[in-house]
């Protein structure tokens, strides 16, 4: 099933542009930056590496660090006010903290649409957590896991049509929720009145539900959003959102 079908506003073809596959050279160096960092992050925690060695690999990345410090950095957003950014970085959604291929600190979750047995459109987020994410002793950490669900359930609601901020957050820990292991969460829209968008997600492994989520989101004026997207790119302050 393809995304898009639901997403009114035009601005969201960048989301569209990530789920359905946008192709441009710029976009795989993106993803293969993303893909080699996270390696390096997965290595790094906790690396058993002679010293010596740590010592080298520091030289390296820091050499990194330095040349792509070199160039400016833009905005995930750009373009957002002019629903322009496709085709230029990819989608913003390639550059999601949770399921964005092209951010290092996304683990990521792989985001599919499916439909649960009568047919209800449903969100299905893959991930498997490396040692990065680790809280409890073989297990990842809680913060994680409701970032995750906050994704699944924030793709979710935008199938309502009407998109918006999530308001509030809430999660059952069940079980502990294993490191390294394949993880499938799972979303769904439970009811929409108004402007609220309520939902609810599970997150398996295997057949094991290790925890639960319900969220409501608040739809809100995209229009709005974009203009105040469009007026952080003139100002240039980048980090500070102004919703
Ligand atoms: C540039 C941002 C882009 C955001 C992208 C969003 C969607 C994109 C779509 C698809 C993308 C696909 C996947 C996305 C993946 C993940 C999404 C992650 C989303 C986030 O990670 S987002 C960050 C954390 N999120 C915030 O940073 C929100 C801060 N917050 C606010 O910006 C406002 O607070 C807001 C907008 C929530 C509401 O403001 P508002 O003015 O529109 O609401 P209003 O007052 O009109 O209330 C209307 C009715 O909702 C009730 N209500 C309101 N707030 C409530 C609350 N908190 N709890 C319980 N009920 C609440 C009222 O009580 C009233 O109820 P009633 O009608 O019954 O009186």
């Amino acid at each position: 099933m393809e995304i898009g079908s639901k997403l009114t506003n035009s601005w969201l073809d960048s989301i569209v542009d990530s789920f359905n596959g946008v192709d441009s050279d710029r976009r795989r160096q993106f993803n293969r930056i993303g893909t080699a960092t996270r390696a390096v992050i997965e290595s790094v925690v906790a690396s058993k590496a002679p010293t010596e060695q740590l010592g080298l690999i520091a030289d390296a990345i820091e050499k990194v660090a330095e040349d792509i410090g070199r160039f400016p950095s833009g905005r995930v957003y750009e373009g957002f006010a002019e629903a322009a950014n496709t085709g230029g970085n990819g989608g913003f959604m390639d550059f999601s903290p949770i399921s964005g291929a092209a951010n290092p600190i996304a683990p990521p979750v792989e985001l599919s649409l499916s439909s649960d047995p009568d047919g209800s459109p449903i969100v299905v987020g893959v991930v498997t957590f490396g040692s990065a994410y680790e809280g409890p002793p073989g297990s990842v950490h809680g913060g994680h896991i409701a970032a995750a669900f906050d994704e699944v359930l924030g793709l979710a609601q935008s199938m309502s049509g009407s998109p918006g901020m999530t308001a509030r957050l809430s999660v059952n820990y069940r079980k502990p929720t294993p490191l390294g292991e394949p993880l499938t969460f799972v979303a769904r829209i439970v009811k929409k009145e108004g402007k609220k968008v309520f939902t609810e997600g599970k997150c398996y492994f295997g057949d094991i539900l290790t925890a639960e989520a319900d969220a409501l989101f608040i739809s809100v004026d995209f229009s709005k959003l974009a203009q105040l997207a469009g007026e952080r790119e003139r100002t240039n302050d980048g980090q500070k959102p102004q919703l």
